[in-house]
């Protein structure tokens, strides 16, 4: 097993929630607009983790098969006992329910692709292919997830979706964004989270802005904070104080935008990437 892949993982999830002030998102100065969960809840969950994780390490590196749909069947049923694991330790709480798939995704398709030769984003899209189809079939099942409802209404399937085709913005947006970035590494993920909030559609806002029709407002708002400097200014900052305002105010928040950030950083912390920069 290799122990580093893990330790990466584990570090993604607890840089994430560190980094502030994040709009609508956990952080250690604020709930955003979650009153249930603080970051030392998020703190437990991530310990919580780490056995999912070397679970999916371990996978990765000892998956001898042909069929890589057969590596990520296995690793969902893992996935499932984790989101056990994750409710037990944060009293019932979803901390890390987007976490588990995304992040266990990459961290067993970066040990296969470590083993094996090969380029990650190509072995996640082997083992997510036809991922869309096969969950999405039963139009007329009951008690949809919100994944569920929103693909049956928008034809939208979020997170399955950016899995099944390789994460392209992880590949050619998001994480270029965060190599080219200076500064603090809180500067460069505050950057690297808005940049992302500007990029993929989240279900989690998606569901807390009730339909479609706010995306747009929230691409407008990524740009204005880009505008004033980003993490770099002050006017930037206090930006982001006020989007958090707004946030709590409707409810809103950036959960997908979270795992595409906390994904973002594992493949930075895996290519070294990711030390202070001026
Ligand atoms: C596909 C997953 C994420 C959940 O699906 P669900 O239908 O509940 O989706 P939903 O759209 O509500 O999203 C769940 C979480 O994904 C994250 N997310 C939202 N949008 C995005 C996005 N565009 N990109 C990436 N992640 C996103 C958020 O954290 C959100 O809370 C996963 O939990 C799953 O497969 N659940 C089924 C049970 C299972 O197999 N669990 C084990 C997973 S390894
Ligand atoms: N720092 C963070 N703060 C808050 N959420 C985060 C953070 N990082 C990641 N997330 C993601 O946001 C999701 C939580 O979203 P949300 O609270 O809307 O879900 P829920 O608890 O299922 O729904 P609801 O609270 O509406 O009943 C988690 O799955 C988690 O992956």
């Amino acid at each position: 097993m290799s122990k580093s892949i893990v330790d990466h993982a584990l570090e993604a999830l607890l840089y994430e929630v560190v980094t502030e002030p994040k709009p609508g998102l956990v952080d250690p100065n604020n709930n955003g607009s979650h009153s249930d969960m603080d970051v030392y809840t998020f703190i437990n969950s991530s310990v919580a983790l780490r056995e999912y994780f070397e679970q999916a390490s371990q996978l990765g590196e000892s998956f001898t098969g042909n069929d890589l749909i057969e590596m990520f069947a296995s690793l969902r049923e893992k996935g499932i006992q984790a989101e056990k694991a994750m409710f037990a330790a944060t009293n019932n709480v979803n901390t890390h329910k987007g976490a588990i798939f995304s992040l266990g995704i990459f961290t067993c398709a970066q040990s296969y692709a470590g083993v094996h030769q090969q380029n990650v984003y190509e072995v996640i899209r082997q083992m997510c292919k036809g991922l869309v189809a096969h969950d999405m079939k039963d139009k007329e099942k009951t008690n949809k997830t919100i994944g569920e409802q929103i693909y049956f209404k928008y034809g939208y399937a979020g997170a399955r979706e950016l899995a099944e085709s390789g994460y392209p913005v992880v590949e050619k947006t998001t994480l270029p964004f965060l190599e080219k970035s200076t500064g603090t590494i809180n500067q460069r993920l505050l950057d690297t989270l808005i940049k992302t909030a500007s990029v993929i559609a989240d279900t989690t806002f998606i569901k807390r802005s009730g339909g479609m029709d706010q995306l747009p407002w929230l691409k407008k708002v990524c740009r204005q904070y880009f505008d004033l400097g980003g993490s770099k200014t002050a006017e930037g900052i206090e930006y982001l104080r006020e989007m958090n305002t707004i946030f709590v105010e409707h409810n809103y928040t950036l959960g997908g935008c979270a795992d595409i950030l906390i994904v973002t950083i594992f493949m930075a912390l895996e290519k070294d990437s990711l030390s202070f920069k001026n």
